[in-house]
């Protein structure tokens, strides 16, 4: 059997004395598209950021690629081949589409601080970056300054900004906040591209999301995961629906 992408275990939370995060054992294969889904408050963007090294875990175990990264610095797990995105956009507004790309790209290769490494590899770069912009199909906005671009478009050049390292293990936290339909339509197409062979993780609330884009669901509540599963079982599961997701579903076919 392969090494997966993430495996967890054992892992803990507290933040003095409230226990946030209160045992958790999660595996993501290789390949794998994974949501985790609960109610407000229940610990997915500490797990998130427990898994991205914003926090360091109280106990237990988080391994990518079979090696161990809890504790590290976001910036080791990310060489290690795990990226994040953000929730709040993480571009540069005034550089353009072209710009942010290869600046992502010089950022995670490691040659921010060899003027003349880098010059060596201008060619590498900005094929690098046009290679990620027609993945992300923003190539007809190549010379745009990014804070000009509409919200989805912004979103999508995060998500190249985000692979544009080469990583293998995508997390998405709420990839598609804020979005109309036709945008989150965009979004979610997107990343079903874009993940195409890499392991994703995402935190996301929007259930229609989840249910077309994810392999695998987990369902975190009160710092505990309650189910994971393929998303037909963890639909049909008792206890999800009496804990979460019965409420939320009936909550959106109301809205339509
Ligand atoms: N740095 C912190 N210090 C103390 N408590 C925290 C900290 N970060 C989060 N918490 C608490 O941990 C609990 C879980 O928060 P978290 O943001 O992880 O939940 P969530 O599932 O992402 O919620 P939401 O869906 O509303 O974003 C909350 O009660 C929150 O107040």
């Amino acid at each position: 059997m392969s090494v997966p992408a993430l495996e967890i275990s054992g892992l803990t939370k507290n933040f003095g004395a409230a226990k946030i995060i209160r045992g958790i054992d999660l595996t993501v294969a290789r390949g794998e598209r994974h949501a985790i889904i609960g109610p407000n408050g229940a610990g997915k963007s500490t797990l998130f950021n427990l898994i991205t090294g914003r926090f360091a875990p109280s106990s237990g175990s988080i391994r990518l690629h079979g090696e161990e990264i809890g504790g590290l610095a976001p910036y080791e797990i990310n060489r290690r081949g795990l990226s994040r995105s953000f929730q709040i956009t993480n571009i540069f507004p005034r550089m353009t589409v072209f710009e942010n790309l290869r600046c992502a790209l010089l950022w995670a290769q490691g040659y921010r601080y060899s003027f003349w490494h880098m010059v060596g590899r201008q060619r590498a770069l900005n094929e690098g970056a046009e290679r990620i912009m027609e993945e992300i199909n923003l190539a007809a906005r190549r010379d745009v300054p990014a804070g000009l671009l509409s919200y989805a478009e912004q979103r999508a050049l995060e998500i190249g900004v985000t692979i544009g390292g080469g990583a293998d293990v995508i997390m998405l936290d709420e990839p598609t906040a804020g979005m109309s339909h036709s945008e989150t339509d965009y979004i979610v197409d997107l990343i079903r591209k874009v993940t195409e062979g890499r392991s994703l993780v995402m935190v996301e609330h929007d259930m229609g999301v989840v249910f077309g884009l994810a392999d695998r669901i987990s369902v975190l509540v009160y710092g505990q995961i309650i189910a994971t599963g393929r998303p037909e079982e963890v639909r049909g599961n008792p206890e999800v629906q009496r804990a979460y997701l019965g409420a939320v579903l009936e909550k959106e076919e109301a809205a339509g």
